[in-house]
Protein backbone atom coordinates (compact mmCIF):
# COMPACT_ATOMS: atom_id res chain seq x y z
CA UNK A 1 0.00 0.00 0.00
CA UNK A 2 1.48 3.30 -0.80
CA UNK A 3 -0.35 6.93 -0.36
CA UNK A 4 0.29 9.16 -3.30
CA UNK A 5 -0.27 13.06 -3.35
CA UNK A 6 0.25 15.11 -6.74
CA UNK A 7 0.57 18.66 -6.83
CA UNK A 8 -2.22 18.91 -4.16
CA UNK A 9 -3.49 22.35 -3.45
CA UNK A 10 -5.39 23.69 -0.78
CA UNK A 11 -7.69 26.43 -0.34
CA UNK A 12 -9.59 27.55 2.79
CA UNK A 13 -12.20 30.86 3.11
CA UNK A 14 -11.10 31.35 -0.19
CA UNK A 15 -7.49 31.76 0.45
CA UNK A 16 -4.62 29.16 -0.49
CA UNK A 17 -3.09 27.78 2.36
CA UNK A 18 -0.43 25.32 0.42
CA UNK A 19 0.30 24.73 -3.61
CA UNK A 20 1.88 21.88 -5.30
CA UNK A 21 2.40 20.30 -2.37
CA UNK A 22 3.64 16.34 -4.00
CA UNK A 23 4.55 13.26 -1.60
CA UNK A 24 4.74 9.75 -0.68
CA UNK A 25 3.91 7.42 1.97
CA UNK A 26 4.57 3.85 1.73
CA UNK A 27 3.31 0.97 3.98
CA UNK A 28 4.95 0.42 7.45
CA UNK A 29 6.35 4.50 7.19
CA UNK A 30 5.38 7.16 9.77
CA UNK A 31 5.48 10.63 8.28
CA UNK A 32 5.53 14.12 10.58
CA UNK A 33 4.24 17.00 8.76
CA UNK A 34 5.78 20.08 10.03
CA UNK A 35 5.56 24.07 9.69
CA UNK A 36 4.65 26.94 11.14
CA UNK A 37 1.56 27.95 12.88
CA UNK A 38 -0.86 28.35 9.77
CA UNK A 39 1.00 26.67 7.94
CA UNK A 40 -1.71 23.94 6.89
CA UNK A 41 -0.74 21.14 8.78
CA UNK A 42 -4.70 20.19 9.75
CA UNK A 43 -5.47 21.26 6.59
CA UNK A 44 -3.71 18.91 4.91
CA UNK A 45 -4.70 15.86 7.16
CA UNK A 46 -8.87 16.95 6.75
CA UNK A 47 -8.18 17.08 3.20
CA UNK A 48 -7.01 13.24 3.40
CA UNK A 49 -9.61 12.22 5.79
CA UNK A 50 -11.93 13.82 2.48
CA UNK A 51 -13.14 16.80 5.01
CA UNK A 52 -11.87 19.41 3.12
CA UNK A 53 -12.12 19.58 -0.68
CA UNK A 54 -8.64 19.11 -3.11
CA UNK A 55 -9.04 22.32 -4.99
CA UNK A 56 -6.48 20.76 -7.27
CA UNK A 57 -3.85 17.96 -7.63
CA UNK A 58 -4.74 14.09 -6.87
CA UNK A 59 -4.39 11.99 -4.21
CA UNK A 60 -3.99 8.13 -4.53
CA UNK A 61 -4.06 5.67 -2.28
CA UNK A 62 -2.15 2.46 -4.05
CA UNK A 63 -3.17 -1.43 -2.50
CA UNK A 64 -6.00 -0.14 -1.04
CA UNK A 65 -10.22 -0.31 -1.18
CA UNK A 66 -10.48 0.92 -5.05
CA UNK A 67 -14.26 0.91 -4.18
CA UNK A 68 -13.93 3.13 -1.18
CA UNK A 69 -12.78 6.25 -0.94
CA UNK A 70 -9.75 7.21 1.38
CA UNK A 71 -11.02 9.05 3.88
CA UNK A 72 -13.14 5.68 4.89
CA UNK A 73 -9.51 3.60 5.00
CA UNK A 74 -8.54 6.52 7.57
CA UNK A 75 -8.56 6.86 11.23
CA UNK A 76 -8.70 10.88 11.71
CA UNK A 77 -7.72 12.34 15.34
CA UNK A 78 -8.79 15.76 15.09
CA UNK A 79 -8.08 18.52 18.05
CA UNK A 80 -11.43 17.85 19.17
CA UNK A 81 -12.34 14.69 20.63
CA UNK A 82 -15.77 13.60 19.73
CA UNK A 83 -18.08 12.31 22.33
CA UNK A 84 -20.79 12.47 24.05
CA UNK A 85 -20.58 13.76 27.09
CA UNK A 86 -23.76 12.35 28.82
CA UNK A 87 -22.35 8.26 27.61
CA UNK A 88 -20.06 6.32 29.39
CA UNK A 89 -16.60 6.09 28.13
CA UNK A 90 -17.27 2.35 27.21
CA UNK A 91 -20.49 3.35 25.19
CA UNK A 92 -18.99 6.07 23.50
CA UNK A 93 -16.33 4.03 22.14
CA UNK A 94 -18.55 1.44 21.35
CA UNK A 95 -20.60 3.89 19.34
CA UNK A 96 -17.68 4.38 17.31
CA UNK A 97 -16.11 1.30 17.10
CA UNK A 98 -19.83 -0.03 15.29
CA UNK A 99 -19.56 3.49 13.16
CA UNK A 100 -15.93 3.12 11.92
CA UNK A 101 -16.42 -0.44 11.58
CA UNK A 102 -19.89 -0.44 9.47
CA UNK A 103 -21.13 -2.09 12.99
CA UNK A 104 -18.98 -5.58 11.61
CA UNK A 105 -18.98 -8.04 14.81
CA UNK A 106 -16.24 -8.45 16.94
CA UNK A 107 -16.35 -5.96 19.86
CA UNK A 108 -12.74 -5.01 20.19
CA UNK A 109 -13.60 -1.92 22.22
CA UNK A 110 -13.01 -3.59 25.79
CA UNK A 111 -9.32 -4.49 24.83
CA UNK A 112 -8.72 -0.69 23.08
CA UNK A 113 -9.62 0.61 26.24
CA UNK A 114 -7.55 -1.38 28.66
CA UNK A 115 -4.70 -1.17 25.83
CA UNK A 116 -5.27 2.60 26.62
CA UNK A 117 -5.51 2.51 30.59
CA UNK A 118 -9.31 3.23 30.51
CA UNK A 119 -10.62 0.39 31.72
CA UNK A 120 -11.19 1.44 35.55
CA UNK A 121 -13.21 4.76 33.83
CA UNK A 122 -15.67 2.47 31.72
CA UNK A 123 -18.25 3.31 33.33
CA UNK A 124 -17.69 7.26 33.88
CA UNK A 125 -19.75 9.88 31.83
CA UNK A 126 -17.35 11.00 29.21
CA UNK A 127 -17.88 14.60 30.50
CA UNK A 128 -15.97 13.67 33.56
CA UNK A 129 -12.15 12.89 32.08
CA UNK A 130 -9.15 15.29 32.42
CA UNK A 131 -8.12 16.33 29.02
CA UNK A 132 -5.40 13.78 28.72
CA UNK A 133 -8.51 11.11 29.27
CA UNK A 134 -10.48 12.56 26.43
CA UNK A 135 -7.22 12.25 24.52
CA UNK A 136 -6.73 8.54 24.90
CA UNK A 137 -10.32 8.01 24.66
CA UNK A 138 -10.01 9.47 21.24
CA UNK A 139 -6.89 7.27 20.73
CA UNK A 140 -8.53 4.08 21.27
CA UNK A 141 -10.57 4.23 18.31
CA UNK A 142 -7.45 3.54 16.31
CA UNK A 143 -7.22 -0.07 17.52
CA UNK A 144 -10.82 -1.21 18.51
CA UNK A 145 -11.06 -0.66 14.79
CA UNK A 146 -8.54 -1.38 12.19
CA UNK A 147 -7.90 0.98 9.25
CA UNK A 148 -4.54 1.45 7.28
CA UNK A 149 -3.99 5.00 7.61
CA UNK A 150 -3.53 7.24 10.56
CA UNK A 151 -3.84 10.76 10.57
CA UNK A 152 -2.76 12.17 13.69
CA UNK A 153 -3.33 15.91 14.73
CA UNK A 154 -1.39 16.94 17.77
CA UNK A 155 -1.62 13.18 18.88
CA UNK A 156 0.44 14.00 22.51
CA UNK A 157 -1.44 16.90 23.15
CA UNK A 158 -2.03 16.76 26.78
CA UNK A 159 -0.89 13.18 27.35
CA UNK A 160 1.43 12.63 30.13
CA UNK A 161 5.31 10.49 29.67
CA UNK A 162 3.25 6.92 29.64
CA UNK A 163 0.71 7.66 27.44
CA UNK A 164 3.15 8.77 25.27
CA UNK A 165 4.81 6.04 25.60
CA UNK A 166 1.88 3.74 24.82
CA UNK A 167 1.05 5.77 21.56
CA UNK A 168 4.41 5.20 20.39
CA UNK A 169 3.92 1.33 20.99
CA UNK A 170 0.70 1.57 19.63
CA UNK A 171 1.73 3.66 16.14
CA UNK A 172 5.14 1.28 16.19
CA UNK A 173 2.80 -1.99 15.97
CA UNK A 174 -0.01 -0.41 13.09
CA UNK A 175 3.36 0.78 10.98
CA UNK A 176 5.23 -3.16 11.52
CA UNK A 177 1.91 -4.14 10.54
CA UNK A 178 1.94 -2.46 7.49
CA UNK A 179 -0.14 1.19 8.11
CA UNK A 180 1.06 4.19 7.20
CA UNK A 181 0.98 6.93 9.58
CA UNK A 182 0.43 11.31 8.87
CA UNK A 183 1.24 13.01 11.79
CA UNK A 184 0.92 16.78 12.61
CA UNK A 185 3.37 18.09 15.55
CA UNK A 186 5.21 20.38 17.03
CA UNK A 187 7.16 18.40 19.20
CA UNK A 188 8.80 14.82 18.83
CA UNK A 189 6.29 11.87 17.84
CA UNK A 190 8.25 9.25 19.76
CA UNK A 191 8.67 6.87 16.68
CA UNK A 192 11.08 7.01 13.69
CA UNK A 193 9.09 9.42 11.14
CA UNK A 194 10.27 11.10 8.03
CA UNK A 195 9.63 15.03 8.01
CA UNK A 196 7.60 16.59 5.55
CA UNK A 197 7.74 20.18 5.93
CA UNK A 198 4.88 22.69 4.76
CA UNK A 199 4.18 26.15 4.73
CA UNK A 200 7.60 27.41 3.48
CA UNK A 201 7.99 30.44 1.71
CA UNK A 202 8.88 29.87 -1.94
N1 LIG B 1 -12.58 26.52 8.42
C1 LIG B 1 -11.70 27.38 7.92
N2 LIG B 1 -12.10 28.37 7.11
C2 LIG B 1 -11.22 29.24 6.58
N3 LIG B 1 -9.91 29.21 6.82
C3 LIG B 1 -9.46 28.24 7.62
C4 LIG B 1 -10.31 27.28 8.22
N4 LIG B 1 -9.57 26.45 8.96
C5 LIG B 1 -8.30 26.87 8.84
N5 LIG B 1 -8.22 27.93 8.04
C6 LIG B 1 -7.01 28.64 7.65
O1 LIG B 1 -6.15 27.75 6.98
C7 LIG B 1 -4.79 28.03 7.32
C8 LIG B 1 -4.12 26.75 7.78
O2 LIG B 1 -4.70 26.35 9.02
P1 LIG B 1 -4.30 24.97 9.69
O3 LIG B 1 -5.17 24.80 10.90
O4 LIG B 1 -4.34 23.90 8.66
O5 LIG B 1 -2.79 25.25 10.10
P2 LIG B 1 -1.79 24.42 11.02
O6 LIG B 1 -0.50 24.32 10.26
O7 LIG B 1 -2.40 23.15 11.44
O8 LIG B 1 -1.60 25.40 12.24
P3 LIG B 1 -1.28 25.15 13.81
O9 LIG B 1 0.20 24.85 13.92
O10 LIG B 1 -1.58 26.50 14.40
O11 LIG B 1 -2.17 24.07 14.31
C9 LIG B 1 -4.81 29.14 8.36
O12 LIG B 1 -4.48 30.35 7.73
C10 LIG B 1 -6.24 29.14 8.86
O13 LIG B 1 -6.65 30.45 9.20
Amino acid sequence: MRLNADALTCQRGGRIVFRDLSFEVPAGEAIQVVGRNGAGKSSLLRLIAGLVRIEAGELRFEGGDPEAPIGEQAHYCGHQDAFKGALTVAENLAFWTAFLGSGKPGDTSGAALGRLGLDHLADLPASYLSAGQRRRLALARLISVRRPIWLLDEPTAALDQASQQVLAEIMAEHLAGGGLILAATHGPLGIPARELRIGEPG
